[in-house]
C-alpha cells in the first residue's frame, strides 16, 4: 500500500497534538492530501484548522487504511474507546504513545486486530525523525510493511524484537531530541556566560550542534573519532573534555541518570 491506497480509505488521527502535528506534516509534504486524514481531538490547532478539506471531529470513514493514536498515555482510557467499533475491521491501529503496552489496545480493539506500537519523535516534523515499531501477534509482515512504509515518510524506521526494549527506546530516541535542544539553550547560555552576545551565542550553538549530527551521520568515522578529530593535544577541546567526561559529573554519569529516570518513568506509565 503506498501513500495514493492510503489517501483512498483514509487515515485517522486519535490526538493531534505536537506529535501527531509533526508526523501530520511529514504526510502531508509527502503528498497525502488533507482531505484524506480526519483527526478527533477536542482542541485542534490552528495550524490544523488552516489545513483545506481536512475532517476534524467529522464522521470517520467506516474503514480506514491506519489509524494514528497521538494522544497522552493519561488520556488513553478516556479516549480509545470511540476507536473500538473499527477494531477488527481491517484497519491498521498505529500508536505512538508513550509507556502503554499493545495489551490496553487489544483489551479495546480486540486481539484479532493489528496493532503497531511506534516510538517515534519530533524532528519527524522535519522529515529526519526515527522511529522503533513493534506489531502484536495479530500482526502481519504486511500490516508491519504499512506501518514501516508510513513512517518512512518522516524518517527512519527501526524494528524491536522485544517490546520491553520499548522503554530504553523511548528514553533515547523518542525523548532525545529534548536533551540535544537543551544542549543547544545550554551552550549558547555558556558562550554568553564567556561575553558573546544572545543571538550570536545561539547561533554558533545551534549550527554547531546541527553541523555535528549531520557530520555524525554522513562521516565513515565513529564519533568517538570524530570526537578525537577535534581534540588537539593539550588544546582547548581536551580541557573542555576533561569536565564533560569526569566520571562522577561528567556526560557520561549525567546521560545515564537522566536517560534512565525516562525509562523507569515509560515502565510507570505501561502499568
Ligand atoms: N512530543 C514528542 O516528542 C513525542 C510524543 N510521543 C507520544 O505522543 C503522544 C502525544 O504527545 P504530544 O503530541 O507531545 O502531546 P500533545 O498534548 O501535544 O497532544 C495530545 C493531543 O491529544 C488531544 N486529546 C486530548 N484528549 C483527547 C481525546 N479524548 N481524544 C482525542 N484527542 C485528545 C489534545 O487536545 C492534544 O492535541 C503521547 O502519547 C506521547 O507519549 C511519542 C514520541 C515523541
Ligand atoms: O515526554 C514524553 O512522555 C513523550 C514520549 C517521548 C517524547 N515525549
Amino acid at each position: 500500500m503506498n501513500m495514493d491506497d492510503i489517501a483512498a480509505r483514509g487515515l485517522v488521527l486519535l490526538g493531534c497534538g505536537k506529535m501527531g502535528s509533526a508526523m501530520l506534516a511529514g504526510w502531508l509534504g509527502q503528498g497525502l492530501p488533507p482531505s484524506a486524514a480526519w483527526v478527533i481531538d477536542p482542541n485542534p490547532s490552528d495550524w490544523l484548522k488552516s489545513l483545506d478539506g481536512l475532517h476534524i471531529n467529522a464522521g470517520l470513514p467506516e474503514r480506514p487504511a491506519i489509524v494514528l493514536i497521538a494522544v497522552k498515555p493519561q488520556m488513553m482510557g478516556e479516549a480509545l474507546p470511540v476507536l473500538a467499533a473499527l477494531g477488527g475491521g481491517g484497519t491498521l491501529f498505529v500508536s505512538v504513545a508513550a509507556g502503554t503496552p499493545i495489551a490496553a489496545y487489544e483489551a479495546v480493539l480486540g486481539a484479532a486486530t493489528p496493532i503497531v506500537r511506534a516510538m517515534p519523535n519530533t524532528p519527524a516534523a522535519a522529515g529526519r525523525g526515527i522511529t522503533a515499531i513493534i506489531g502484536n501477534a495479530h500482526a502481519g509482515a504486511a500490516d508491519l510493511d504499512l506501518a514501516e512504509s508510513l513512517l518512512a515518510a518522516v524518517g527512519q524506521v527501526v524494528r524491536l524484537e522485544d517490546e520491553a526494549q520499548m522503554d530504553a527506546v523511548t528514553a533515547v530516541s523518542g525523548s532525545g531530541p529534548a536533551y540535544v535542544f537543551h544542549l543547544i539553550e545550554t551552550l549558547a547560555a555558556a558562550g554568553e556566560a564567556e561575553g558573546l552576545a544572545p543571538d550570536l551565542a545561539m547561533a554558533l550553538a545551534r549550527a554547531t550542534v546541527a553541523g555535528a549530527g549531520a557530520l555524525a551521520e554522513a562521516a565513515d568515522e565513529s564519533p568517538a573519532q570524530l570526537r578525537i578529530n577535534v581534540t588537539s593535544p593539550g588544546g582547548t577541546t581536551q580541557a573542555a573534555l576533561g569536565v564533560l567526561m569526569d566520571e562522577d559529573t561528567g556526560f557520561p554519569a549525567l546521560l545515564r541518570r537522566a536517560v534512565k529516570a525516562a525509562a523507569d518513568r515509560s515502565r510507570e506509565l505501561g502499568k
